[in-house]
């Protein structure tokens, strides 16, 4: 007979494990359980039986169920950025992430890094992937993307393809990136699941949880430059981004200290931009729901673009209408996804889609520091984002001054 009975002894139990006494068998089951603001908890359920055989069955049956779903990681890859945020990346890993882990019985080949772009490095040339189900990124936004740009730029040299053509189609990767927050924005993990939580990010990586994203790449000239999944930004985000990494031992506040000086410096930028509105776009930049995993839109569109990397003859796209927008601006911002953050919840653009093939394109021409002050401080509420500001879903932008972005591919 099952049945819940106050546990006479708890312990240290794998995901599903037996923990036999004299009189009772009894079994404790991890699962994860949802609470407020998009974080998950790991909690136990402990059942007992005072038959072995059915309590065996019972473990044998759930085990089964498990190895059904695929999707599951066992085997992972951890780069540790111990220089990013607040530099506790190692401490969180080894506090809040390793015995979870562990406790789901997932694998681990752990790697701290010893200087910058050393996963990128690592992951482009040595790294053996056959054996693992993905990469974890222990860091912020610039330790995801030495990530993206080692997993991306080994696919691509794997399937032949030129990545300095913009107009190439890249080759999706068969491995996912997992994101362990631990820098200072962690825009990328927060517009993705919905919170800065390093134990829940850890649950979705066990429970197998994925999402598609777009990737931009930036290309000058016909040379490949990098490539971006959050925001791509020329003029006031690039200057603040610039000069925090001067100012790095000041960690998070980098970015205050960096956003007022920016701000009173009031520079702007002339020059044309160049884009592609999406042909059948479906959204609209003011849009009440944010994306998150299983977007219909994003499921919808991933569906219809086939990969077509292996025929050159599908590159690029033809029948493209260029529009031209010549002017001075403040800021040029071409956003892939929300880019939503704890300072600015509903991020840049809120209605972004993760990966529906476009970017949202985002100008701000020249206007008085009163006028630019108030769309800054919208980023900082619930507010509309956009108004009054314009703002396009584009596929591409010309030359100089912006780099050209190809079309998004996963
Ligand atoms: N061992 C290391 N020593 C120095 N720099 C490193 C090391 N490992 C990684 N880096 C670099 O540190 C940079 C910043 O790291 P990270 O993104 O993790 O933190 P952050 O900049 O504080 O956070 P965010 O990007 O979210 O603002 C990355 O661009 C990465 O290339």
């Amino acid at each position: 007979m099952w049945g819940f009975l106050k546990p006479q002894r708890r312990g240290t139990l794998n995901l599903f494990s037996l923990y036999r006494t004299h009189v009772f068998c009894f079994d404790a089951v991890f699962y994860v359980r949802r609470t407020t603001q998009h974080q998950w908890r790991c909690d136990d359920v402990t059942f007992y039986c005072d038959n072995l055989g059915l309590c065996q069955h019972w473990i044998q049956t759930i085990n089964d169920q498990l190895a059904t779903q695929t999707n599951r990681p066992k085997s992972l890859l951890v780069y540790i950025n111990p220089y990013g945020g607040k530099r506790d990346g190692k401490h969180i890993y080894d506090q809040k992430v390793a015995p979870l882990f562990c406790r789901a019985c997932i694998a681990t080949d752990v790697i701290v890094t010893e200087r910058a772009n050393h996963a990128r490095d690592h992951l482009k040339t040595e790294a053996n992937l056959d054996q693992y189900d993905g990469v974890v990124s222990v860091g912020g936004d610039g330790m995801f993307n030495e990530i993206l740009h080692g997993l991306v730029a080994r696919t691509q040299s794997e399937h032949g393809i030129d990545a300095n053509r913009p107009d190439a189609h890249l080759a999706p990767c068969s491995l996912r990136i997992g994101i362990i927050p631990a820098g200072s924005t962690d825009c990328i993990c927060f517009a993705t699941v919905g919170t800065n939580d390093p134990v829940t990010s850890a649950l979705h990586i066990i429970v197998g949880d994925s999402q598609p994203m777009d990737v931009s790449s930036v290309h000058h000239n016909d040379t490949f430059l990098r490539y971006s999944v959050s925001l791509l930004g020329y003029g006031f985000y690039a200057d603040i981004q610039t000069d925090s990494e001067r100012q790095r031992w000041l960690g998070p506040a980098r970015y205050d200290l960096s956003g007022v000086k920016t701000f009173l410096s009031h520079n702007y930028y002339e020059g044309t931009v160049s884009f592609v509105t999406a042909d059948d776009n479906v959204g609209d930049p003011r849009d009440k729901e944010q994306c998150r995993a299983g977007c219909r839109v994003c499921q919808r569109k991933t569906s219809l673009r086939e990969p077509r990397h292996d025929d050159p003859s599908h590159a690029g796209k033809v029948n493209e209408t260029w529009t031209d927008i010549h002017g001075k601006f403040i800021a040029i911002n071409a956003a892939n996804m929300s880019c939503a953050c704890p300072r600015s919840p509903q991020g840049l653009s809120p209605a972004a889609h993760l990966a529906d093939g476009t970017a949202d394109l985002i100008l701000v021409r020249k206007c008085s520091r009163l006028d630019f002050f108030k769309h800054l401080l919208r980023h900082t509420n619930k507010e509309d984002q956009v108004a009054p500001c314009q703002s396009f879903s584009a596929r591409g932008t010309s030359p100089s001054p912006l780099a050209a972005l190809a079309p998004p591919s996963r």
